[in-house]
């Protein structure tokens, strides 16, 4: 009951994926300005005035992460923040109603924006050309009328105003609070003075809503990294599993906890591309947590971990850089991947959106959080911390085919649609987080998310967990919960079969372009003109004369 009430809870606060709408990706994530950090500190702003009165209840005093859930019953109980609540407060912010769709609830939830996705994908239209602008569009608009019929006349007469045709009008009883009629008003008209008419009705206070409704707007390809750098504006979080939001977190009750995690956040909100990565001095109380983790881990792997983890971490061992009694900084765990697989670091505030992300794969780039799971809790945390990454994630990537596997299902995500990056992260979900594998006909764990968290490893080692053959087409789509252990885990033939199927998979989507990432200028480039294919193969010819050089070599033909 608590669970399924703190999963509501979470929901309503999930941020759907999305890379950096500033740089004119057309996602549903809305943003308010120009950059990550102020959006998403706005989006928490705004959460947490909801939950204040929850906190205040809670009384802010170390009480344990058991009484909170049962003590307040989330999204259950008269003073529980309801879907409702979000929206009004979105309605008194920006004076305009948030359900950009009809008819689909889950869209309720989405938080403060001034533009629907639909309305960035028909401005982004608008702004690629001056003929673009003026073109005509066929579009749908959904009106909420408070005070009855009479406002259709205000419609019609704006329609007229802004040279547009009305092409078919309907209207029926709302069941929308406060609201007498919904009309569904289809209209063509210029671009253009579609954006303005949207606005011009927005400003009447007769309208609860005024939606744009539109799937044909046609426009550029949308934006997505290029450059490594470009993920300096790839680095919007889901916010839902912070301290400061999610009742259930370990730190919810803790105020210096809390005060300690933003603090390390805002090191990865300064970062840019090519700083070197603050080192941090960890507190006592932060080492002692990952040396708990860490000793059972080092107990654990020999018998649970896959062959490819063990190595890598020995590797690690040997560098000095995983001790049981020390946090390793995260530029020299950097250093250290470059030198083995060409991948390297940079910090992250906190769980990132899917999107951005598996973006940063395609560069070879893995973001990390900085900051150390609440000390009350090493076994298990809902949000991914230093930990998770350093034991979960690191030895892998220091696996030469498991990164290039990881750059591979970073290439694809790269302007993938919204619902191949809900199937891509889904597979990655169940594989690279807790995936597990057949080796000599023994079960073993190569899922960072069970390698760090020994709770869950156990759990998925023992009898209560279905287990099921990893199969990407059925994976993809299998629904999954994030903040209790697993209900399901897939099991691969061996590490190489999952990595197999994947890729299969990954490499039959249907992006309509191919990319490629240049390593030495550090660019994704987009494989859409016979010059960059043959400046490639060119490259390909040179490299494979090597290669054919090199075997007769060995092969000591070389001296026939
Ligand atoms: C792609 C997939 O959703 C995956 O679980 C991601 C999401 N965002 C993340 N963000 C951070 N900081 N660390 C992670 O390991 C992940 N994992
Ligand atoms: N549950 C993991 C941390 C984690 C949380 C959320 C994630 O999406 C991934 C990993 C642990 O305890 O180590
Ligand atoms: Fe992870």
């Amino acid at each position: 009951m608590a669970v399924a009430a703190a999963q509501k809870n979470r929901e309503m606060f999930a941020i759907k994926k999305s890379y950096s709408i500033e740089n004119g990706y057309p996602s549903r994530r809305r943003s308010l300005v120009d950059d990550a950090r102020f959006e998403t500190l706005v989006v928490k702003q705004t959460k947490q005035s909801v939950l204040e009165e929850a906190r205040a209840r809670a009384n802010d005093s170390g009480l344990d992460s058991e009484f909170i859930q049962d003590g307040v019953p989330i999204g259950n109980g008269d003073n529980s923040p309801t879907v409702e609540d979000g929206t009004q407060q979105d309605e008194t912010k920006n004076g305009q109603l948030a359900d950009a769709d009809i008819g689909d609830d889950a869209s309720k939830t989405d938080e403060d924006y001034t533009l629907t996705e639909e309305e960035i994908i028909l401005q982004n239209a608008a702004s690629e050309s001056p003929e673009a602008e003026q073109a005509i569009q066929q579009a749908a608009l959904l009106l909420r009328m408070r005070d009855g019929m009479g406002s259709l006349a205000r419609v019609l007469k704006t329609v007229d105003n802004y040279k547009g045709c009305v092409q078919h009008l309907e209207t029926r009883p709302s069941q929308v609070t406060d609201v007498q009629f919904d009309a569904l008003v289809k209209v063509s008209m210029s671009r253009n003075n579609l954006l303005q008419l949207i606005r011009s009705l927005r400003q009447s206070t007769a309208f609860a809503g005024v939606n744009l409704m539109t799937e044909n707007i046609s426009s550029k390809t949308p934006w997505f990294p290029r450059h490594a750098s470009d993920l300096d504006n790839c680095n919007h979080l889901m916010t839902k599993f912070e301290p400061e939001l999610d009742m259930n977190h370990p730190g919810f009750a803790d105020k210096e906890y809390r005060e300690r995690r933003k603090q390390i956040a805002e090191i990865a909100f300064a970062y840019k591309y090519g700083d070197p990565i603050p080192s941090i001095s960890y507190k006592e109380t932060e080492n002692a947590t990952w040396q708990r983790v860490f000793n059972t881990v080092l107990d654990l792997m020999p018998k649970h971990a896959c062959r490819e983890y063990k190595a890598a971490f020995t590797k690690l061992q040997e560098a000095d850089i995983f001790v049981p009694h020390r946090i390793p900084q995260l530029e020299d765990v950097s250093n250290f991947l470059r030198k083995h697989t060409g991948f390297t670091l940079r910090p992250a505030a906190g769980l990132l959106t899917a999107r951005d992300f598996l973006a940063s794969l395609a560069f070879r780039v893995f973001q990390s959080t900085q900051y150390v799971r609440h000390a009350n809790s090493p076994f298990h945390t809902p949000e991914p911390d230093c930990i998770h990454e350093l034991l979960g994630h690191i030895p892998l990537l220091a696996d030469p085919s498991f990164a290039q596997f990881s750059q591979e299902i970073g290439l694809a995500s790269l302007g993938a649609s919204d619902s191949e990056i809900e199937k891509l992260s889904t597979v990655y979900w169940f594989t690279v987080e807790f995936g597990l594998c057949k080796e000599n006909h023994q079960l073993k764990a190569y899922g960072a998310a069970l390698l760090s968290s020994i709770g869950e490893l156990l759990h998925a080692l023992s009898d209560k967990p279905e287990l099921r053959p990893f199969e990407p087409a059925s994976t993809s789509v299998q629904p999954y919960q994030d903040q209790e252990y697993q209900p399901i885990y897939y099991v691969a033939e061996s590490f190489e079969d999952a990595k197999d199927k994947f890729r299969r998979w990954v490499s039959a989507m249907s992006r309509p372009f191919e990319v490629r990432f240049n390593p030495h200028t550090e660019r994704v480039e987009v494989l859409d003109t016979v010059d960059k294919l043959e400046t490639l193969i060119w490259q390909l010819n040179t490299e494979m004369l090597h290669l054919t050089n090199a075997v007769k070599k060995l092969k000591g033909t070389h001296f026939e």
